[in-house]
């Protein structure tokens, strides 16, 4: 398999990108996280814009790296200087790093506008720049900044700009669509003309205005690029750059063309979401490849067809990029989503059954009436244990009464009083909270603590209303969904009401619920696993 050279640079481009910003333990750990991953190079940062970066450099060098080279960003030496006496260049150097990355200008407009010097004295400040740091032992990437507008304004220019970087040593010519704005056919054949005119290897490193990044790095990589710079996700300045989470699994499984090693492909998703949490990004749920919905399903005929078949409906296996299929429950199902979510919990259930027939129903009548199941899975699963007989009554409520009182100081107070029976006890007891519907939980929690001690480990993570009918103003439907976690696992429940408070209460008695079902389900887990080790005891005794 031919190999491409991945070029990671979410931890300098990518912290260009609006609300990203990492500290050096952050970088550290990203870092540590990609090398794992198998990417070829990582561009820690440019050493003399900041002392965090010099110091994360500082850091890498006293390292193992398994798979990756750490590579130091700069720019070619300022015009009138020689590069020997250029700070920024000095730096790279200083940093130990042993790869050493530096964006020259390629398009004479910038030449003359940005840096405001001559077209001659920029072809020496990159030819000099660039040897000075073969000289200082270093492979060297040079990144033509603007190459391809550079090429289309004066080619002859752009291409003895590269020229003079490949003369004096680099190791990498990068072609950059710096402004984001080239097409793929433009792309293509720029990279090809600049794969016949240079010895040295080509690296694409674009960015995403145009919303073709990914497209334009793959295309040049049909065009002989055998470097691919991008970030994790996508970040980077303006629109980002391109999303190496997208260009990996297309190069590696659509084009055999090896980025990672062995089988460090399926470790790409958890590699996607850790980069996010730690740049305290949501990643998004349609995000290709690795985001949560990338092989979602919701249209009934799309899950009839995947049960049939999963490449019926899908570009590729899921487990391949280490993400999985999932089958959501809505308006939109048929009786195959039915059947693949009940046999996911272990519920025998086929088309012909009547409670098929009757779960179809009420789930659309409820879809109809405001509900919404495929972002509150834990409600559906209740839902259709219920049609089978499964329900549980773990208390009968008698009442709640809701105290809020607005006071002349200002303060908002709310009170819920709760009682109800388990197992002919009756509890009566109240609790405050920051807000009504808190405050019927922590009774709620309070109630049944002494009987249900998993609740301990339980906590509201998050709590989201919907207005549904906006017409209706304060009269209006109202969806809400809250997210309950315990130390291992999260679940979502859902209710609806015209009255908010209703709505929060079947959303909480569904996670409850919920919460109890998993205990359960656990416990029987164990008993099996104890009946399981016994009998093979047994065995070992006879
Ligand atoms: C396409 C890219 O993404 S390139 C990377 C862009 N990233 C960043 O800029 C983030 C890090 N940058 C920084 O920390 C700062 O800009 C620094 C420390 C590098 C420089 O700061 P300052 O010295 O204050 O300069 P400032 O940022 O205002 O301007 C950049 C200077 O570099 C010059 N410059 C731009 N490109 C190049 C180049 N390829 N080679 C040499 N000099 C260059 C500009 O002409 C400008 O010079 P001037 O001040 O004489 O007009
Ligand atoms: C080098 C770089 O980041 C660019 O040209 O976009």
């Amino acid at each position: 398999m031919e190999r491409v050279f991945i070029y990671d640079t979410t931890l300098r481009d990518g912290t260009q990108g609006e609300g990203i910003s990492l500290s050096v333990e952050d970088k550290v750990k990203i870092a540590v996280r990609l090398d794992q991953l198998g990417v070829a190079y990582i561009e820690g940062g440019w050493p003399a814009s900041n002392p965090k970066d010099m110091e994360f450099f500082l850091r890498a060098k006293e390292m193992k790296w398994k798979n990756a080279k750490i590579a130091a960003f700069g720019s070619t030496c300022r015009p009138g200087t020689k590069a020997s006496e250029d700070s920024n260049l000095q730096s790279l150097v200083q940093s130990g790093a042993p790869v050493a990355t530096i964006f020259g200008k390629t398009w004479d407009y910038h030449v003359t506008a940005a840096l405001r010097t001559t077209l001659e004295e920029n072809l020496r400040i990159i030819y000099d720049s660039v040897q000075y740091l073969k000289e200082a032992g270093l492979e060297v990437v040079f990144d033509a900044e603007h190459f391809f507008d550079g090429y289309k304004a004066n080619p002859a220019y752009a291409k003895e700009t590269v020229l003079k970087a490949e003369q004096a040593g680099a190791d990498w010519i990068v072609l950059c669509d710096t402004n984001g704005g080239t097409l793929p056919q433009d792309i293509l054949s720029i990279t090809q003309e600049m794969a016949f005119y240079l010895r040295a290897p080509l690296g694409i490193h674009a960015h995403n205005d145009s919303d073709l990044a990914v497209a334009n790095s793959i295309i040049s990589v049909l065009g002989g690029a055998r470097q691919v710079q991008g970030t994790m996700n996508g970040y980077g300045e303006r629109s980002g750059n391109a999303n190496l989470c997208s260009i990996i699994p297309n190069l590696q499984v659509k084009m055999n063309l090896e980025c990672l090693p062995g089988e460090n492909l399926k470790q790409l998703t958890e590699a996607a979401h850790y980069v996010a949490e730690i740049a305290n990004v949501t990643l998004r749920n349609d995000m290709p490849f690795v985001g949560h919905s990338a092989f979602a399903h919701k249209g009934g005929m799309h899950v009839s067809a995947l049960l049939k078949d999963p490449s019926t409906y899908e570009h590729m296996e899921p487990e391949s990029v280490g993400n999985q299929r999932r089958v959501l429950v809505s308006e939109l199902s048929g009786t195959s989503n039915l059947i693949y979510k009940a046999k996911e919990l272990g519920l025998d259930i086929n088309k012909q059954n009547k409670e098929t027939k009757d779960i179809i129903e009420s789930l659309k009548t409820l879809e109809h009436q405001g509900y919404q199941f495929e972002g509150a899975e834990a409600s559906f699963e209740l839902l259709l244990r219920r049609a089978f007989g499964e329900e549980q009554v773990p208390f009968v409520l008698d009442s709640i009464r809701l105290l809020i009182e607005k006071r002349s100081d200002g303060d908002f107070t709310s009170e819920a009083m709760i009682k109800l029976r388990v197992d002919d006890q009756v509890i009566h007891t109240a609790a405050e909270g920051n807000g009504p519907v808190n405050a019927v939980d922590n009774a709620l929690r309070k109630a049944l603590s002494e009987h249900y001690s998993f609740l301990k480990d339980c906590h509201l993570a998050d709590y989201k209303v919907r207005v549904i009918d906006e017409k209706d103003a304060t009269a209006a439907k109202v969806r809400v969904l809250i997210e309950t976690r315990d130390q291992q696992d999260a679940w979502s429940t859902v209710g609806v009401s015209t009255n908010i408070i209703e709505a929060s209460w079947q959303a909480l008695l569904d996670s409850f619920r919920y919460g109890l079902l998993k205990q359960e389900k656990a416990k029987g887990a164990k008993e099996a696993e104890s009946t399981e080790e016994a009998s093979k005891k047994g065995e070992a005794v006879i």
